[in-house]
């Protein structure tokens, strides 16, 4: 079709219709959005990023990334609806336009885990919706698949992340083993110039900071908290969603390995996680009637973190 205005952003989507969705994305905003292929999968499959620009070379950036883990589905239908809504504020010259996009590009990765994502897809016979981790073979026949959030080189292999294969939480045998991190890690360090990092997560309805493998505190941490609570309020604002703000170690558990504590260890000050909708009434499975209220207040929290960022 030749523009979104037709797509159901209130339902989940397989991979196909998530690609081709970002096709009729870039197609009708061609002055604004372009699609990067940063690498391949596993398995394969394109890894893409949506790049948001009103052009320069190398402007300051912004990441955010969705569906690392492939159960996540929201984090997922969020990016979506955001991606649309980038679009949609940028067309009709909103502040989002003028303030950030004038000043920064914006690069969305609506897929993180393709691979995993597929596999939670499949209707068949071993169907796996609950499926976390990638593809990838491991030592274990019987466990493939690597905790990608778990895979980056930060603190790799230190409390809070597991060696055993068959665990959800494992990291794989070495820091960045997994094709998809090494994607992730070399073109955000290629790129040099990235200001924010930020990756949607589901569920438990938290607003994050580094760091995840200890419970120091970040040297940034008085501003992240600042930020993080600013970004809860205009959250909160929209549909009354209770969000908690902290500390990943603090709020969620120790996590190593994880991409948020890399993006900050390697220079990137406003480094946040969020867990989407809901506290675990639904949990993972959350009805796809709860996507666009939940991907619209997430937006507001991105956006506040976007502007802060392009002023400071
Ligand atoms: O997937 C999770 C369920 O969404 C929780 C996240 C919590 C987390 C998020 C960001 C960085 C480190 C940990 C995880 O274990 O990686
Ligand atoms: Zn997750």
């Amino acid at each position: 079709e030749r523009n979104t205005k037709s797509f159901n952003f209130a339902a989940y989507h397989d991979l196909d219709t998530i690609y081709s969705f970002m096709d009729t994305l870039v197609a009708s905003h061609s002055n604004l959005i372009s699609k990067v292929k940063i690498g391949s999968t596993y398995e394969n499959r394109p890894m893409y990023v949506l790049k948001f620009s009103t052009g320069g070379e190398n402007k300051p950036a912004i990441w955010i990334d969705a569906g690392i883990h492939a159960r996540e589905w929201v984090s997922h239908a969020s990016a979506v609806w955001i991606a649309d809504r980038i679009a949609t504020d940028f067309k009709e010259n909103r502040a989002l336009a003028r303030n950030v996009l004038s000043k920064m590009d914006i690069y969305l990765m609506i897929v993180a885990n393709p691979d995993g994502y597929v596999f939670s897809h499949l209707t068949v016979r071993p169907f796996h919706r609950l499926w976390r981790k990638s593809r990838s073979v491991t030592s274990n026949p019987n466990c493939p698949g690597v905790d990608l959030n778990r895979n980056f080189d930060a603190e790799f292999s230190g409390p809070g992340a597991s060696d055993d294969p068959c665990a959800e939480d494992y990291r794989g045998p070495s820091a960045h083993s997994e094709i998809e991190v090494t994607n992730i890690a070399d073109f955000i360090l290629s790129h040099g110039n990235f200001k924010s990092f930020m990756t949607l997560h589901a569920y438990s309805q938290l607003l994050m900071y580094p760091y995840g493998y200890t419970g120091s505190n970040a040297p940034d941490q008085p501003d992240l908290h600042d930020v993080a609570t600013q970004a809860n309020k205009a959250l909160n604002s929209w549909h009354g969603t209770i969000y908690k703000v902290g500390s990943i170690f603090h709020t969620i558990e120790q996590a190593s390995g994880a991409s948020v504590d890399w993006a900050y260890q390697h220079g990137i000050k406003y480094c946040f996680a969020f867990e989407l909708r809901d506290t675990g009434e639904y949990g993972f499975l959350l009805p796809a009637d709860q996507i666009v209220s939940t991907a619209r207040e997430t937006w507001f929290a991105l956006r506040y973190i976007m502007q802060y960022v392009s002023d400071h």
